[in-house]
Protein backbone atom coordinates (compact mmCIF):
# COMPACT_ATOMS: atom_id res chain seq x y z
CA UNK A 1 0.00 0.00 0.00
CA UNK A 2 1.54 3.21 -0.99
CA UNK A 3 1.60 6.07 1.78
CA UNK A 4 -0.41 9.20 0.40
CA UNK A 5 1.84 11.42 3.19
CA UNK A 6 4.66 10.33 0.43
CA UNK A 7 3.64 12.13 -2.64
CA UNK A 8 3.82 15.43 -3.10
CA UNK A 9 1.87 17.57 -5.41
CA UNK A 10 2.55 20.31 -7.92
CA UNK A 11 -0.20 22.99 -8.79
CA UNK A 12 0.95 25.82 -10.79
CA UNK A 13 -0.08 28.62 -13.07
CA UNK A 14 2.13 29.60 -15.56
CA UNK A 15 2.97 32.55 -18.09
CA UNK A 16 0.05 35.01 -16.92
CA UNK A 17 0.19 37.67 -19.06
CA UNK A 18 -0.73 41.03 -17.84
CA UNK A 19 -0.42 44.68 -18.82
CA UNK A 20 1.10 46.40 -15.60
CA UNK A 21 2.64 49.92 -14.16
CA UNK A 22 5.40 48.79 -12.07
CA UNK A 23 8.67 49.93 -12.92
CA UNK A 24 11.87 52.04 -11.14
CA UNK A 25 11.12 55.18 -13.09
CA UNK A 26 8.45 57.28 -13.28
CA UNK A 27 8.32 57.16 -17.17
CA UNK A 28 7.53 53.25 -16.74
CA UNK A 29 4.78 53.76 -14.13
CA UNK A 30 2.65 55.78 -16.76
CA UNK A 31 3.14 54.07 -20.03
CA UNK A 32 2.73 50.18 -18.75
CA UNK A 33 4.51 46.96 -19.79
CA UNK A 34 3.59 43.65 -20.80
CA UNK A 35 4.63 41.26 -17.70
CA UNK A 36 4.35 37.37 -17.59
CA UNK A 37 4.12 35.53 -13.58
CA UNK A 38 4.46 32.10 -13.19
CA UNK A 39 3.39 30.60 -9.68
CA UNK A 40 4.44 27.03 -8.58
CA UNK A 41 3.91 25.58 -4.81
CA UNK A 42 3.81 21.97 -3.57
CA UNK A 43 2.14 20.22 -1.27
CA UNK A 44 1.35 16.83 0.34
CA UNK A 45 -2.06 16.10 -1.34
CA UNK A 46 -5.12 15.45 0.05
CA UNK A 47 -6.45 11.40 -0.33
CA UNK A 48 -9.66 13.05 -1.61
CA UNK A 49 -8.69 14.18 -5.20
CA UNK A 50 -12.24 14.89 -6.67
CA UNK A 51 -12.93 17.74 -4.10
CA UNK A 52 -11.55 21.42 -4.77
CA UNK A 53 -12.03 22.94 -1.52
CA UNK A 54 -8.81 20.34 -0.58
CA UNK A 55 -5.94 20.91 -3.12
CA UNK A 56 -4.53 25.07 -3.75
CA UNK A 57 -6.76 25.97 -6.25
CA UNK A 58 -5.02 27.24 -9.38
CA UNK A 59 -8.28 30.11 -9.82
CA UNK A 60 -7.54 31.54 -6.20
CA UNK A 61 -3.81 31.92 -7.29
CA UNK A 62 -4.80 33.46 -10.54
CA UNK A 63 -7.23 36.12 -8.76
CA UNK A 64 -4.06 36.91 -6.55
CA UNK A 65 -1.67 37.53 -9.53
CA UNK A 66 -4.06 39.69 -11.31
CA UNK A 67 -5.04 41.30 -7.79
CA UNK A 68 -1.40 42.43 -6.92
CA UNK A 69 -0.25 43.41 -10.67
CA UNK A 70 -3.32 45.98 -10.32
CA UNK A 71 -0.81 47.34 -7.27
CA UNK A 72 1.87 49.29 -8.86
CA UNK A 73 5.16 48.73 -7.68
CA UNK A 74 8.44 50.16 -8.14
CA UNK A 75 10.33 46.97 -7.62
CA UNK A 76 9.32 43.85 -8.89
CA UNK A 77 10.63 42.33 -5.81
CA UNK A 78 8.30 44.27 -4.44
CA UNK A 79 5.98 42.45 -6.88
CA UNK A 80 6.87 38.86 -6.40
CA UNK A 81 6.79 38.87 -2.29
CA UNK A 82 3.24 40.74 -2.06
CA UNK A 83 1.90 37.62 -4.56
CA UNK A 84 4.37 35.08 -2.76
CA UNK A 85 2.73 36.18 1.05
CA UNK A 86 -1.18 36.23 -0.28
CA UNK A 87 -0.64 32.36 -1.73
CA UNK A 88 0.99 31.01 1.70
CA UNK A 89 -1.59 33.00 3.82
CA UNK A 90 -4.24 31.25 1.67
CA UNK A 91 -2.65 28.23 1.79
CA UNK A 92 -0.34 27.76 5.07
CA UNK A 93 -0.42 23.57 4.61
CA UNK A 94 1.75 24.41 1.29
CA UNK A 95 5.63 22.76 1.30
CA UNK A 96 7.22 24.92 -1.09
CA UNK A 97 6.05 28.12 -3.19
CA UNK A 98 8.28 30.09 -5.87
CA UNK A 99 6.80 33.31 -7.66
CA UNK A 100 8.72 34.61 -10.80
CA UNK A 101 7.95 37.75 -12.46
CA UNK A 102 9.00 38.85 -15.98
CA UNK A 103 8.88 42.02 -17.75
CA UNK A 104 8.71 41.23 -21.30
CA UNK A 105 11.02 43.91 -23.37
CA UNK A 106 12.23 45.93 -20.61
CA UNK A 107 12.94 49.30 -21.34
CA UNK A 108 16.84 49.45 -21.82
CA UNK A 109 19.50 49.78 -24.52
CA UNK A 110 19.78 46.63 -26.48
CA UNK A 111 16.99 44.17 -27.01
CA UNK A 112 15.89 42.22 -24.09
CA UNK A 113 13.86 39.61 -24.07
CA UNK A 114 12.56 39.95 -20.18
CA UNK A 115 14.20 40.49 -16.71
CA UNK A 116 13.11 37.70 -13.77
CA UNK A 117 12.91 37.95 -10.51
CA UNK A 118 11.81 35.05 -8.46
CA UNK A 119 11.23 34.37 -5.00
CA UNK A 120 10.67 31.04 -3.24
CA UNK A 121 9.31 30.39 0.27
CA UNK A 122 9.77 26.50 1.83
CA UNK A 123 8.11 25.73 5.33
CA UNK A 124 10.04 24.84 8.20
CA UNK A 125 8.00 22.16 8.41
CA UNK A 126 8.29 20.74 4.78
N1 LIG B 1 16.46 43.67 -9.54
C1 LIG B 1 15.75 44.61 -10.23
N2 LIG B 1 16.41 45.41 -11.05
C2 LIG B 1 15.73 46.37 -11.73
C3 LIG B 1 14.34 46.51 -11.58
C4 LIG B 1 13.67 45.63 -10.70
O1 LIG B 1 12.44 45.68 -10.50
N3 LIG B 1 14.41 44.69 -10.04
N4 LIG B 1 13.68 47.48 -12.31
C5 LIG B 1 14.31 48.27 -13.13
C6 LIG B 1 13.59 49.23 -13.99
O2 LIG B 1 12.23 49.35 -13.61
C7 LIG B 1 13.74 48.67 -15.40
O3 LIG B 1 12.61 47.91 -15.78
C8 LIG B 1 14.05 49.73 -16.41
O4 LIG B 1 14.30 49.08 -17.64
C9 LIG B 1 15.75 48.25 -13.31
N5 LIG B 1 16.42 47.21 -12.56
Amino acid sequence: MIDTQNYIQTVALRDVKCYAFHGYYPEEQLTGIYFSVDVVVTFTPNTDTENLERTVNYEILNNIILGEMKNTRKMLETVVKSILDRVVDNYPFIHTAEVGIKKLNPPMPGEIGHSFVQLSYRSANS
